[in-house]
């Protein structure tokens, strides 16, 4: 059975699509990136998934949830997120495993008693992504990179079978980026570990863990199919609409616009 299947979805708000008919499947341990120019509709995409936005018009199911007619907040528990307006809703001074805990409520604070077991579940999970030394310190006083680490930590609490990630390298230097995509590769490599869907402005972070790349302009799908079809010169200059070159370094796609 696909993870996510869209029928002919469209958005529509203020009476304009931001999302135009939309057919897309993804399949079990089929792991997507989706990229696009800002605006062009990534996060609406997933807000739709997430039951954040609610489609206007077309079918839409996800891990089975026929939206219109089943029960959404028992499919939020399945989907986790990693991205900045999740990373705003936390107050600063939330400790680590207090709110990497607020994952297993999908919650921003934790409303519910919760005991040191629970905490004790956070502080393990916090060990095997490495974020142990994170255990005990304030939000607020993180840096970008910490703080993104920490936010995986609370999306794998509930081990989802979705995981979102909407640009989750903004704000990483080079090697907490090369960290990160390290990261997702442990994830992809876990025993019924979580179907990517993996949000970027940059191809070099499509690693070979991902099978599946989805061009998105305007709302709609231009192509989607693997990296090795659709990051070429040909195909990413017509999807932008403007010449670039790419340059494959170490299995990554370095795409430039392309001198005059
Ligand atoms: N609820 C809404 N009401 C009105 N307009 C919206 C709504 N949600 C999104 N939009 C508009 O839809 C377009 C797509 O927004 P979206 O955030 O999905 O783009 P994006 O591809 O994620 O962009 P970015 O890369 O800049 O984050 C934007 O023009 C945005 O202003």
């Amino acid at each position: 059975m696909a993870i996510i299947n869209m029928k002919n979805v469209d958005f529509v708000r203020n009476q304009q699509y931001i999302l135009k008919n939309i057919n897309w499947t993804v399949d079990k341990n089929e792991h997507w990136a989706i990229l696009g120019l800002n605006g062009s509709g990534k996060s609406s995409l997933l807000k739709l998934i997430m039951a954040e936005n609610w489609k206007t018009t077309g079918d839409l199911t996800v891990l089975g949830t026929r939206f219109g007619i089943d029960r959404i907040p028992e499919l939020r528990a399945k989907i986790g997120i990693v991205g900045s307006f999740i990373a705003e809703r936390f107050r600063p001074d939330i400790i680590a495993e207090n709110l990497v805990l607020t994952g297993r409520y999908n919650s921003s604070m934790l409303y519910r008693a919760f005991s040191e077991t629970d905490l004790d579940d956070a502080r393990s999970l916090m060990h095997q992504i490495g974020a142990a030394p994170l255990i005990g310190r304030i939000y607020g006083t993180l840096s970008q990179g910490e703080k993104q680490l920490l936010l995986i930590a609370r999306s794998l609490i509930l081990q989802p079978q979705i995981l979102i990630l909407d640009e989750a390298t903004s704000g990483l230097d080079l090697f907490a980026k090369a960290r990160l995509l390290e990261q997702l590769h442990h994830i992809t490599q876990l025993e019924n570990g979580p179907t990517l869907l993996y949000i970027t402005h940059h191809p070099d972070e499509i690693t070979p863990d991902f099978q599946k790349v989805m061009l998105l302009r305007q709302g709609q799908i231009v192509r989607s199919g693997t990296p090795h079809e659709l990051l070429t010169e040909t195909v990413l200059s017509d999807f932008y609409q403007m010449p670039v070159t790419v340059n494959i370094v170490n299995n990554s796609y370095f795409v430039l616009p392309k001198k005059s």
